[in-house]
């Protein structure tokens, strides 16, 4: 697979659809919630993570199941996280067939993009991919950089623009 540009994008504004609720969902869905204020989830049933935070207002859970033809034509990005490959390739196709950006999660071939491991503090933003290939060596060097990031090596001679901005 060819190696995969990274780009870092505003997300704050656009919607983003999860269809979805389980342990891959979840683990996206959390990881999402720091870079959007617009996160639907379409799951009959979802994960205690998205249940609570749909109860505080953080993300709209639908608890539907993915049904032809609703996918939002407004969004601006959908995941296809449910452990159906059969309903995740429908909701690419619609997806495709409405020019929206998708995300299957159980087919690489499948993805506009692949969702990367994260490791932020601040203003820092990592994002991690390998490719596609080799999602071991993704998380391995996502558990790396995390640590890195939040414990040791992140030292106070790395500044956030709060902290430049106090300066
Ligand atoms: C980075 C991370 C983000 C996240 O998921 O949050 C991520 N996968 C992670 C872990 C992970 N994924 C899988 C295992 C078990 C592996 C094993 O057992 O050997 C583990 C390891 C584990 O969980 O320990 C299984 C798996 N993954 C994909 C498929 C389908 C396929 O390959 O076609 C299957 C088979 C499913 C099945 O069996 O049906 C596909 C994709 N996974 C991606 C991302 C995209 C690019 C990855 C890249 O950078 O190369 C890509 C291509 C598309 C996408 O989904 O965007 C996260 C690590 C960070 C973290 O954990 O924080
Ligand atoms: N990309 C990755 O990193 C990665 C890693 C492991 C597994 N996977 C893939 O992810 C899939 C999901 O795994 P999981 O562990 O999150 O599953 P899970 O069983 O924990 O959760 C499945 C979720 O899908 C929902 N769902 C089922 N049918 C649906 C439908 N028609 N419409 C909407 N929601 C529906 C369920 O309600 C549930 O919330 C697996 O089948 C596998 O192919 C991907």
């Amino acid at each position: 697979m060819p190696k995969k540009f990274p780009l870092f994008i505003d997300l704050t504004e656009k919607k983003v659809v999860v269809y979805g609720a389980g342990v891959i969902a979840s683990r996206r869905v959390e990881t999402l919630l720091a870079f959007t204020s617009s996160l639907t989830v379409f799951a009959p049933e979802a994960s205690e993570r998205v249940q609570r935070a749909a109860e505080e207002g953080y993300l709209v859970w639908k608890r539907e199941a993915y049904q032809e033809g609703t996918i939002p034509a407004d969004a601006f990005m959908v995941l296809a996280a449910t452990n159906d490959a059969w309903v995740n390739t429908q909701i690419w196709k619609e997806c495709k067939e409405k020019h929206i950006l998708v995300n299957v999660c159980s087919d690489r071939d499948l993805c506009d993009f692949q969702f990367p491991g994260i490791a932020s503090r601040g203003d820092l933003v990592i994002g991690i991919n390998a490719g596609g290939q080799d999602h071991r060596l993704a998380k391995t060097w996502t558990d790396k950089i995390k640590k890195e990031v939040t414990e040791d090596g992140f030292n106070n001679q790395t500044k956030t623009s709060s902290d430049i901005s106090k300066a």
